[in-house]
């Protein structure tokens, strides 16, 4: 009892001092400093931190640590300092905090006792204390579990006060290079991702003028993580699903697997880039000045100007502009060499003018877009067996032959899409990078989108999360090591992620059941409150909206998947639901979600509908789409199937059968 209110003192004191700092910040005048440069620099600075101390929501802290030495620490959202400048709370990223999340008994790191508060707007409700001079109980565990089970609503939430050790390292790793995360499902990958962005950007200030990239699946998925970020009060990061990376809309036009698969693979993009390069043109010729003057200019000059702009530009664009310039220079120096009459200025603006340097260097270097790079791809069989003999097969060029550019945008395929984005890159000066670029749901993208990340994140930058068992039927992604060389990343670390916080273990072994004998899984760390079903019926839509009702009553939010043979009679079916296949924001209740919206998601309860169909569903269905499917549920778990169940889900223990057969 004491103990509660010498906390609830400390939270009193801590919450006054953090009402003082605010209003002195919100009330202060514009701050004054040496210029006016110097004035809107500081102005900045205010601004941005009330942005961040009316962003953060939550309590002001939510954990202490006791230490060895005697000093107690508070670990919240924000550093706050007394009136007398003493510290009543640590902000959860700094160096100082970091023994409340990496300590354990086994390596206790100079705490005595590690407490959770939990506190409810300003008052302390109660806490949980850990010491860890002894082999303790996993409270951490226990919190976890109590968190997650609470009702979803449709919203991931932020983890700071639960962040385990093994999270945590992955979290406040340096930012140099590639840092892969391979997980199962519900092992944190995402809040991983999420919170190291936010950490990134805390330790490192530059990051937030260079800019965070955060890369997901689809629409849905965004809406469904976009609050973290600001929750932890970092609102600048740009969150965006990989179809739109360019901001192109693209239709979901259906194109056979081997030409997407194709269109896809790594090798285009070297096919690309020579198609792209081949078009240089280096004959050199003559340019006349009035009727006697002449200067010759040789395919080896052009040569040595584009030997030395390509290795100080890189883009295409911005390469053509200054061979333009050098090659001006050139000529004008020439001339000038003959009649020094003319400053260098005056000599290059009249070569400039000239016919004859203006053809030699539009047939040296012409002018390329995007649009029309991609649709050299498709174009040309001598020129295309020319630049990719070595790299395609006779089979691989007919199939683009037969094929064509998307011009239109509303054409697009996610393959043309990634094509068009390679063809930016290679084509336009001003490609917009980020500072640091996290990828999730890596597992399902192909060679040709993973480079797409890639190529935004300066010094491959990146924090990759992903799990290969979760591989859809058409994905790219074999092995983390293939095909991060094949996105041009020599450079990666894997770690690991190996326990399921959302998934309860009887779940993860009935899912585990599809897998591959050594494929990854995680452990889980408990079992469900309601056992998993199989219901046998010959009304697959109305047994789904029965046991989706039953769980929106008993359980809380319930995602119904359904394989696209069978969307149309679930949609009838199901009474009040939203429908995210469209990318509507999810609901509290029934959401009614196919197997490419459904990766990443989180519910309290999910029926599967139709695993057989699921299976056989492309590009987004197979066993790692049924597995996917199959792991989105932290409570409860039914299987709806009309075709007998898929062989290995038949023989688990843990699926209770039941029969919902018309007996006529
Ligand atoms: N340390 C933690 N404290 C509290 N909740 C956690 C913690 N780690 C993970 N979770 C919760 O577990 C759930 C699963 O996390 P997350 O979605 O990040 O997993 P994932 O590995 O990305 O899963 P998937 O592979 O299915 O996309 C989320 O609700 C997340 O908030």
């Amino acid at each position: 009892m004491q103990a509660l209110e010498e906390e609830q003192k400390h939270l009193d004191e801590t919450s006054a001092a953090y009402d003082l700092a605010f209003a002195a910040l919100v009330g202060r005048k514009r701050s004054q400093g040496i210029d006016d440069f110097a004035n809107e620099a500081l102005e900045q600075m205010r601004r941005e931190r009330i942005r961040v101390y009316t962003e953060a929501s939550g309590p002001l802290y939510f954990g202490r640590i006791d230490q060895t030495d005697g000093d107690t620490l508070y670990v919240g959202r924000h550093a706050v300092w007394s009136p007398d400048n003493d510290l009543l709370s640590v902000n959860w990223r700094a160096p100082a905090a970091e023994p409340f999340y990496a300590a354990t008994a086994h390596e206790p790191r100079g705490v005595k006792k590690r407490r959770r508060l939990d506190i409810e707007e300003r008052k302390v409700v109660g806490f949980v204390d850990e010491t860890l001079t002894q082999d303790d109980d996993d409270h951490l565990t226990d919190a976890i579990v109590e968190d997650i089970t609470r009702k979803r609503v449709g919203e991931m939430r932020q983890i700071i006060s639960t962040i385990t050790p093994d999270q945590y390292e992955l979290i406040s790793r340096e930012a140099e290079g590639a840092l892969v995360i391979q997980g199962g499902p519900g092992t944190g990958k995402t809040a991983v991702g999420l919170h190291r962005a936010a950490w990134l950007l805390y330790t490192d200030p530059e990051l937030t003028r260079q800019g965070v990239l955060v890369v997901g699946p689809n629409e849905t998925f965004i809406r469904y993580i976009e609050q973290v970020l600001p929750a932890l009060g970092e609102g600048g990061v740009e969150q965006r699903p990989i179809g739109s990376l360019i901001a192109q809309p693209h239709g979901e036009v259906d194109e056979t697997r081997e030409l997407a698969s194709l269109k896809g693979s790594a090798r285009i993009a070297v096919v690309m880039e020579r198609l792209l390069w081949g078009r240089l043109s280096l004959e050199g010729g003559e340019v006349p000045f009035g009727r006697r003057k002449v200067v010759t200019v040789t395919p080896e000059d052009l040569r040595e100007i584009v030997v030395s702009v390509r290795e100080r530009t890189f883009s295409y664009e911005a390469g053509r502009e200054r061979f333009r310039e050098r090659l001006a220079g050139l000529i004008a120096g020439r001339l000038l060499d003959r009649d020094s009459l003319a400053g260098q200025e005056e000599a290059i603006s009249a070569v400039r003018k000239t016919k004859e340097y203006q053809r030699m260097t539009t047939k040296a270097w012409p002018r390329e877009s995007p649009e029309a790079l991609v649709e050299r791809l498709f174009k040309n069989r001598a020129r295309l067996t020319e630049a990719a003999g070595d790299l395609l097969s006779d089979d691989e060029i007919s199939l683009l032959l037969k094929a064509s550019a998307a011009t239109k945008r509303k054409d697009m395929t996610p393959t043309d899409v990634a094509l068009l984005d390679e063809a930016h890159w290679l084509i336009d000066p001003s490609f917009r990078r980020f500072g640091h670029v996290v990828v999730d749901e890596a597992q399902n993208l192909t060679p040709m989108e993973l480079r797409m990340t890639v190529r935004r994140a300066r010094g491959h930058s990146l924090t990759i999360l992903g799990d290969l068992s979760q591989r859809t039927a058409d994905a790219g992604v074999s092995s983390w090591d293939a095909v991060l060389d094949e996105a041009g990343v020599s450079d990666h670390v894997v770690s690991e992620l190996t326990i399921s916080y959302r998934v309860p273990s009887d779940f993860l072994v009935l899912a585990g059941t599809l897998l591959p004998e050594g494929a990854p899984a995680p452990r889980g760390v408990r079992d469900a409150p309601f056992p998993a079903l199989a219901i046998d019926t010959d009304d697959l839509g109305a047994s789904a909206a029965r046991v989706a009702a039953r769980y929106a009553d008993e359980v809380g939010s319930v995602g119904v998947v359904v394989p696209h043979v069978h969307m149309d009679e679930v949609r009838a079916a199901l009474g009040d639901f939203v429908d995210a296949t469209g990318g509507a924001p999810l609901g509290s209740g029934v959401n009614l979600i196919d197997l490419h919206v459904a990766k990443g998601l989180e519910f309290d309860a999910i029926v599967v509908v139709e695993p057989e169909a699921i299976l056989h569903e492309r590009p987004d269905g197979g066993v790692g789409g049924l597995y996917t499917a199959l792991t989105r549920s932290t409570r409860a778990l039914a299987i709806v199937h009309a075709q007998p169940l898929p062989e290995p889900l038949r023989h688990t223990t843990v699926l209770r059968t039941e029969t919902d057969r018309n007996p006529a």
